[in-house]
């Protein structure tokens, strides 16, 4: 299962997770927006239909950075950054939502796919 995400990154560096809604598969844990690539999707494609659909921004294409990739079988990751969107965004479908500090946020439970991803995240934040 091929899934993209993104981080989107405010003016202070900060980092939006979500809540997955406690009823779904790994529901209650932290991860980033994003979803499932569907056959025939590119994976830019797929996440700028996922943040519409999830959070009511636009986003461009050109403006997501690749941070990194991990696996836990069956689900690949692929983990982009995002400072430039169009909209507030709104959670739509999270049970909750908070922006903070790439090293802030690594205490909170969420997915091992993201505990990575996170720390290259944290990475880049620091570093530029
Ligand atoms: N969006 C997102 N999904 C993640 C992350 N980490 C992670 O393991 N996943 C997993 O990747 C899959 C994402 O797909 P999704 O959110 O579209 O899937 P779902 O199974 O809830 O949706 P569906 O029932 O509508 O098909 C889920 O199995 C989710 O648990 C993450 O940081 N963000």
């Amino acid at each position: 299962m091929l899934v993209v995400a993104v981080a989107l990154i405010d003016a202070r560096g900060r980092c939006l997770m979500q809540q997955r809604p406690r009823h779904r598969r790994h529901g209650g844990l932290w991860e980033f927006p994003g979803g499932k690539v569907e056959p025939g999707e590119l994976p830019a494609s797929a996440l700028v239909r996922e943040l519409a659909e999830e959070l009511a921004i636009v986003v461009d294409p050109a403006a997501l950075e690749p941070v990194g990739f991990a696996t836990d079988a069956p689900v690949t990751m692929l983990l982009y950054r995002c400072h430039d969107w169009r909209g507030t965004p709104v959670p739509l479908e999270a049970e909750a939502f908070r922006w903070d500090r790439p090293e802030a946020l690594a205490g909170l439970p969420m997915p091992p796919v993201d505990v990575p991803l996170l720390a290259a995240l944290a990475r880049f934040v620091a570093h530029g």
